[in-house]
């Protein structure tokens, strides 16, 4: 049995004027991944690809150990978050769960209605009539409530406010407490992914820039503020990207790179990102 939830070997997808990959990364069990990019980098094709929604160009697929992602058997142990509900849209939440129970082998209804009441879904109300943050909501609540082995969400966290993403965080965690659990996240929301994500894989423009580990990106990257004399005596292949103020320049460098005494602070996700996409910035 593979020790990766999620395999994706030289995977291509060609949209007219888009081409995903070739992309490659393998997803350990027991992580939770956060997929990030800029907005049309590639984050929902990759998704779609591992959900069999979307039909790859060439390159290889597994998702826990299965090559059929299209499969019946496979999408019983998957939790799938999307940014909207795939339901009719006259169905109330009790229709749902009683499809719900139908559809998923493992379904459990006590987890459900315990989600149910802690995200204060209305009974009556038909989905149509959801508001953005709510369809969330009831998504997660379906995802987490027929014993999933991984999830893959697209946006989760998405429309939904600070308290409620906390309580969805605390939620992917206790979910994790199962060693064998893996979770994919795709989020614009770094701050969230800072919080619960072993590894962050990074996509531009269809190509995986890093698939590396949180403590990693955190210990090899730095940010330091100098004058431009001082960034003279840095090497240039030291520097990831720049902000050029009028009093000096903003860099994320590599640490091994610089001179000892360049005093170096801890980056965030979001610094990363930004120092790679932008490059140098003025
Ligand atoms: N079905 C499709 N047909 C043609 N082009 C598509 C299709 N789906 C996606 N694309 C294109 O593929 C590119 C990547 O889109 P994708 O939705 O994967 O980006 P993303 O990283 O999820 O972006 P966002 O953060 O905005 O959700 C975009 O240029 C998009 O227009």
């Amino acid at each position: 049995m593979s020790d990766y939830a999620i395999e994706i070997k030289n995977l291509v997808k060609k949209f007219d004027g888009f081409t995903l990959g070739p992309i490659d990364f393998c997803i350990p069990k027991g992580t939770i991944v956060g997929y990030i990019g800029q907005n049309g980098a590639g984050k929902s094709t990759t998704i779609k690809l591992l959900l069999g929604l979307l039909h790859k160009d060439s390159g290889e697929i597994r998702v826990l150990g299965e090559e059929n992602t299209d499969s019946i058997a496979l999408k019983d142990r998957l939790g799938v978050v999307f940014d909207d509900l795939l339901f009719p849209r006259e169905m109330n939440i009790t229709d749902i769960e009683k499809f719900c129970s139908r559809i998923y082998t493992k379904w459990d209804k006590e987890c459900f209605n315990k989600l149910k009441i802690k995200f204060d879904l209305p009974e009556k109300q038909v989905i149509n009539n959801y508001s953005r943050g709510m369809k969330m909501k009831l998504s997660m609540a379906i995802a987490l409530s027929h014993n999933a082995e991984l999830l893959i969400l697209d946006e989760a966290t998405s429309g939904l406010d600070p308290i409620v993403r906390e309580e969805i965080l605390d939620l992917l965690l206790d979910f994790m407490q199962d060693e064998n659990h893996t979770i994919l996240i795709s989020s614009h929301i770094l701050s969230d992914l800072e919080k619960v994500a072993d590894y962050i894989s990074f996509i531009n423009f269809g190509k995986i820039l890093f698939f590396e580990t949180k403590d990693d990106l955190k210990e090899n990257y730095g940010i330091c503020t100098l004058s431009n004399e001082e960034v003279n005596d840095i090497d240039e292949a030291a520097i990831v990207g720049r902000r050029v103020h009028s009093f000096g320049q903003e860099l994320l460098v590599k640490r091994n790179l610089v001179p000892d005494g360049i005093k170096l602070q801890k980056p965030s996700i979001e610094d990363i990102m930004i120092y790679f996409v932008k490059g140098e910035r003025k």
